[in-house]
């Protein structure tokens, strides 16, 4: 199966309520598809969103990186090759991980089409349905809490809410949708980097002296800020997880070997895509540390080949977020993995399964716009 040309198109999915954290609001879904054809007739596609306050990407760079430096590495190349592929795309230049996720996204489809199996079957995993949470935005507490309803309505019983643009109302917030919501769903706090490690313990100190019990705490500092990870980790009772502190394998040793956190968020977007998120998986495995798999702001391409990659490692990633698609208001991509809720079913044909996806509108030019 020798790769013949990549493409790019766009894709927007607008959203049901504005996507809110303590780094960026959008409104909208816009991911930069991209489209690997092969000499005989296959075609994969990966995708990556623009998260320059996370990765450092944006589309534009997205797309001339790849255009420069990343497809010349697999033009004439065999996809049966994958391994080899995947170490060209992580030689050929460094960080950039966005443009190497969405890369990698479509060379596994295709691997995986080529094999004839759904591709969480290629690597090597046995459940075809996952249960994602669902993300609060950090708002009003009034409109926290009626998005708390809503998610609840829609069967969601894990809430991820974001917090982190100011101490004091974090507290309040936390407080008031532990109240609301009771027992009728499991609580996970992300900070997106909000808090300092004294005001993180402070805060974690006063919500957990009051009996609300979070299954997890992600991402209070900075994203550089391991000795914060570490001094928070060693003065609260709730469990600490690494999201943007975690993008490299060798970032994750580093944290785990320091008993920094408890977690790991592992995200194709900071990885690079699926060869380096397998490893993260397994580090984290070797250090008896469990996985989270997350995603960006991103629609159900990606999001598909990471439920994938969780099914696959089921054993080490049992903490799932990928709930992009169930934020949007609708899925424009057909014959995939499906998303309904908090339900994820993974899909039965070769790959990623996608035979159609509308409203694509390619970009012939190399020109986001
Ligand atoms: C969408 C997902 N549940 C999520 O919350 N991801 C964020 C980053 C998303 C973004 O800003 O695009 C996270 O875990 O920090
Ligand atoms: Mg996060």
């Amino acid at each position: 199966m020798i790769i013949k040309s990549v493409r790019f198109a766009r894709l927007s999915v607008p959203l049901h309520t504005p996507f809110k954290t303590a780094l960026r609001t959008v409104s909208s879904i816009e991911d930069l598809v991209v489209i690997i054809d092969t000499q005989c007739g296959k075609r994969g596609y990966g995708c990556a969103p623009s998260t320059p306050v996370i990765t450092g990407d944006t589309h534009q760079s997205i797309i001339s990186i790849i255009n420069t430096v990343l497809a010349p590495q697999l033009i004439n190349q065999d996809v049966r090759n994958i391994n080899a592929l995947c170490d060209r795309l992580a030689a050929a230049v460094v960080a950039n991980s966005s443009a190497k996720a969405a890369l990698e996204i479509a060379l596994y489809d295709l691997w995986a089409q080529g094999l004839g199996v759904p591709l969480y079957r290629a690597l090597g995993g046995n459940q075809s349905e996952l249960k994602t949470d669902v993300t609060i935005s950090v708002d009003a507490i009034d409109k926290m809490l009626s998005d708390c309803d809503i998610a609840l309505a829609k069967g969601f019983d894990v809430l991820k809410i974001k917090i982190g643009n100011d101490l004091e109302q974090d507290i309040q917030r936390v407080r008031a949708i532990a109240r609301h919501v009771g027992n009728k769903a499991a609580l996970r706090l992300d900070v997106n980097q909000g808090w300092d490690a004294k005001q993180a313990v402070r805060a974690l100190q006063a919500i957990e002296s009051e009996g609300i019990v979070l299954e997890l705490v992600e991402q209070p500092v900075k994203a550089n800020d391991v000795d914060g990870l570490e001094y928070i980790s060693a003065r609260v009772q709730s469990k600490i997880m690494a999201d943007e502190s975690a993008f490299s394998p060798r970032q994750v040793i580093t944290l785990l070997e320091r008993g920094a956190v408890d977690i790991i968020n592992i995200k194709l977007m900071k990885s690079g895509g699926i060869s380096r998120a397998l490893r993260i998986a397994d580090i984290a495995a070797t250090y008896e540390r469990p996985c989270m798999i997350g995603c960006m702001l991103e629609g159900s391409i990606a999001v598909a080949a990471a439920a994938h990659l969780a099914a696959a490692k089921a054993r080490q990633i049992g903490l799932i977020d990928l709930d992009g698609p169930a934020l949007g208001q609708y899925d424009p991509v057909q014959g995939g993995t499906r998303f309904c809720g908090p339900a994820i079913t993974l899909n039965t044909g070769p790959g990623l399964g996608i035979t159609g996806i509308e409203g694509l509108i390619e970009l012939p030019n190399g020109v986001w716009q």
